[in-house]
């Protein structure tokens, strides 16, 4: 008999490997911060034993979902500012209640709350975008989640920084300071094309090819960005990354609802990544980003809730049920974005998408084991055909019993084992009351 760390026993596994391997009655077994091995649970009683066997039965055993794009402390600007378009939203409501609000207090207490929800929804890793990601980066190590982050860089001041060249210090303090963690990794992360120049996105290109990290930024969310680009830059915004030298195998790129076939070929031909955010994108009616042709095409699509008040919620169970509908409607054409696909992208995909591919995304020995699992004793799970069907149509993030994150066990049974989550919301009732009264100061 081999002793384990964990040992679950029973439950449908669904490894979301190329192959799409599911066992019944599965086994998996955790030591340390890895898969040690999967199996028939008959076969595992016999051959493992461990302090820790959890009960599987009823339960649909996966790979933890991945957010490939958020702003997590925009928890606390939730429901702060809706229904109006992008551009209105962003510099009359949310720049401004930023440059008010957003200090280190917010951040983290902000991002803690964000974890809090993602946890509870089966996220077990966010790729981040904000202001002051040092407290980000403690938050997402607090509550035991996996992250990529980086700060946000503009050509204008943020409540952090005050120039590009500081944002690009600081972001190289994050990037020595978080190096080797085996949870947190740095991103470089200019916030756009219309919020930074040639020189700043340059700088920030170079920075992301001397440490071999990621480079992740919005692009083309709306058409009016797209026009508004063509304008600033005399040229389209992709040829432009070409010619700053950004397209390559580090850019993440999200949204991309106005990517044009010859953007997407490019995209492929040279390995750039893309976040669909279709909630986002609904609610601030930026469009319908071409998703099944960019998967079509070769792209590697992660999938994304954006921030919290642009959607308003981190549920990725949620977003996967809007990926799978959204492009359907749009084309007439209910066989586009299968639930295997878009199980796929919230994933396996996700992982390639963040550079993470030989870390996480799927169950397989020798793997993290970033797990979840999922209670089907549930009237509106009940019967199950087809777990797919299930995990985009019918499960939402309420179903989420279990999480692991990197063989620790940091939600069990719906209880959260890492956070105090009374204390984090009376935190961020108690910053969103400071929020409420800048509201009222005159602009
Ligand atoms: C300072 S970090 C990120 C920056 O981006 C803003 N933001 C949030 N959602 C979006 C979006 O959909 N498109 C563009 N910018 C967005 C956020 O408020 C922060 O200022
Ligand atoms: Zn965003």
């Amino acid at each position: 008999m081999k002793t384990v760390d964990t040992l679950i026993l029973g439950g449908t596994i669904l490894c979301l490997d190329e192959s799409m391997t599911l066992i019944e009655d599965g086994a998996l077994a955790i030591k340390g911060d890895t898969i040690a091995a999967l199996g028939r649970a008959n076969e595992f009683r016999q051959k493992f034993t461990s302090q820790n066997i959890l009960d599987g039965t009823n339960s649909l055993i996966m790979p933890g979902l991945i957010n490939s794009h958020t702003h997590a402390a925009m928890t606390c600007f939730r429901g702060i500012a809706d229904d109006m378009h992008l551009m209105e939203w962003l510099t009359k409501y949310i720049f401004p209640a930023e440059a008010r609000n957003v200090d280190p207090e917010l951040a983290y207490w902000g991002s803690l709350l964000a974890c809090a929800e993602m946890i509870r929804s089966g996220t077990t890793m966010f790729c981040n975008m904000y202001i002051f990601e040092a407290e980000t980066a403690q938050a997402a190590r607090k509550a035991g989640m996996r992250c990529l982050l980086g700060e946000v860089l503009f050509d204008f001041p943020s409540p952090n920084v005050k120039t590009p060249k500081e944002g690009l210090a600081y972001t190289r303090k994050l990037l020595d300071t978080w190096s080797g963690d085996p949870l947190i990794r740095i991103a470089v992360e200019p916030h756009s094309l219309y919020t930074c120049s040639r020189p700043l996105l340059v700088e920030a290109g170079k920075l992301a090819e001397e440490y071999q990290v990621p480079l992740a930024l919005h692009l083309l969310e709306t058409r009016s960005e797209k026009e508004q680009l063509r304008e600033k830059l005399g040229q389209e915004a992709v040829p432009y990354l070409d010619e700053l030298g950004l397209l390559n195998e580090r850019l993440i790129a999200f949204h991309c609802v106005c990517l044009d076939d010859e953007e997407i070929r490019l995209f492929s031909e040279k390995g750039c990544k893309v976040v669909y955010n279709p909630e986002s994108n609904m609610k601030l009616a930026s469009g319908f980003a071409p998703v099944s042709r960019m998967i079509r095409e070769g792209v590697c699509v992660g999938l994304g809730t954006d921030g919290c008040a642009s959607n308003n919620s981190l549920d990725m169970f949620q977003e996967m049920d809007t990926a799978a509908k959204l492009e359907k409607v749009r084309h007439l054409d209910p066989t586009l974005m299968p639930a295997e696909t878009v199980v796929a992208m919230a994933t396996r995909q996700g992982a390639r998408v963040l550079g993470m591919e030989e870390i996480t995304g799927v169950l397989k020995e020798g793997k993290k084991a970033d797990l979840i699992l999922i209670d089907l004793n549930r009237p509106h799970l009940t019967p199950m055909y087809n777990p797919y069907s299930h995990l985009v149509y019918a499960v939402n993030g309420s179903d989420v019993k279990t999480v692991f994150i990197s063989g620790k066990m940091v939600m069990k049974d719906r209880n959260l084992l890492t956070l105090d989550e009374e204390e984090i919301m009376q935190r961020v009732c108690r910053i969103a009351e400071r929020i409420r009264d800048s509201l009222k100061e005159p602009s």
